[in-house]
């Protein structure tokens, strides 16, 4: 296996069956993976249901043994749980425990990695800030929203200050805010030099922050390499420009028509719903009180009673 500082994951022709109680085969649910991550990535791990993205996780993590093959991770054995001190998990589905608060939950992990108690109430007093949870530190998590269990999840995956971190569906339950908050710390986490490992079915989530990805088909490696050469398209150049005239655009026509090109779309870019919705919310919190009600010229007008609602 390479010796270079810089890969932080390696995994070579890593294969998980599972067996059923009389030890037949079962499930391939891993074949044969090679897989190489960099220290200060956000790296994808995607796939559909059942591609085996969690299984690769547990057999990195240590938490189930390959079949075949190996991994290295942080420079040792994947099978050597001890490395996991310096790595942080959220799991798909948060175990945490529903009658512990936010403080009580950090406390219970910050000693399990034995951080000593001055450093255990820094740290958890920075998190519990940090994933914006201060006004809910003393309740119990079984009171909880699905976000709020998924931003103290993510603190608690941080209370040991790990060097990587693994993130099983960092996004699902979160509304769009939420969503653009998580997206936000998995970033910073890397201008912290950080990696980051994350599964996600949302594949706009993995497209905005993640560098490189694997997608994983029935337990086989099908794609890997960088988000921003995957998704380009070699044959199309897109340009983009402020302030041209009917004459100018008519001109740049002429002269892709002149060099035999096909000119695909001319138009005004539209923006995307995550941005809409974003910026109509935090208008609202700028100017709390203010209700807009837009017109589609297409659509019946609205009833009197709510136009005047609307104008009180
Ligand atoms: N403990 C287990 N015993 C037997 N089969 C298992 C076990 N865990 C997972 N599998 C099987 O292994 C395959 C891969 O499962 P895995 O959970 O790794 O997929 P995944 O990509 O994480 O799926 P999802 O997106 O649904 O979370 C599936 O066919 C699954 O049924």
């Amino acid at each position: 296996m390479a010796d270079n500082d810089n890969v932080v994951v390696e995994a070579r022709a890593l294969s998980k069956v599972y067996r059923d109680f009389w030890g037949r085969q079962k499930v391939r649910a891993l074949k044969a993976l090679d897989l190489e991550i960099y220290k200060g990535e956000i790296f994808g791990l995607l796939g559909p249901n059942g591609s085996g993205k969690t299984t690769t996780i547990k057999l990195l993590l240590g938490l189930l043994f390959p079949t075949e093959g190996e991994a290295l991770v942080l420079g040792q054995p994947a099978t050597n749980v001890t490395k996991n001190e310096r790595i942080g998990y959220l799991p798909e589905e948060s175990y945490l425990y529903r009658f512990l608060n936010a403080e009580e939950t950090l406390d219970f992990y910050g000693r399990l990695f034995n951080i000593s108690p001055d450093v255990r109430r820094e740290r958890i007093d920075k998190l519990i800030k940090q994933v914006k949870l201060g006004d809910a530190r003393k309740r119990q998590l079984r009171e909880y929203s699905k976000g709020m269990t998924r931003r103290i999840g993510l603190a608690q995956a941080l209370i040991n200050e790990p060097d990587l971190i693994f993130l099983d569906e960092p996004t699902s339950g979160l509304d769009p805010i939420g969503t653009r908050e998580m997206k936000d710390w998995i970033l910073e986490l890397r201008d912290q030099g950080k990696t980051v490992v994350m599964c996600s079915h949302l594949l706009a989530d993995v497209q905005d922050v993640c560098d490189r990805i694997a997608i994983l088909h029935q337990g086989e490696l099908k794609e890997l390499g960088r988000v921003d050469d995957l998704l380009k398209v070699e044959d199309v150049t897109q340009v983009s420009a402020r302030g041209l005239s009917q004459d100018c655009q008519n001109e740049i026509r002429d002269v892709i028509a002149r060099h035999n090109g096909e000119l695909l779309s001319m138009e005004n870019p539209t923006t995307t719903l995550e941005e809409l919705f974003l910026s109509i919310v935090r208008d609202s919190e700028a100017r709390p009180g203010r209700r807009v009600v837009k017109q589609d010229p297409e659509s019946p007008p609205a009833d009197s009673a709510a136009s005047s609602d609307a104008n009180a």
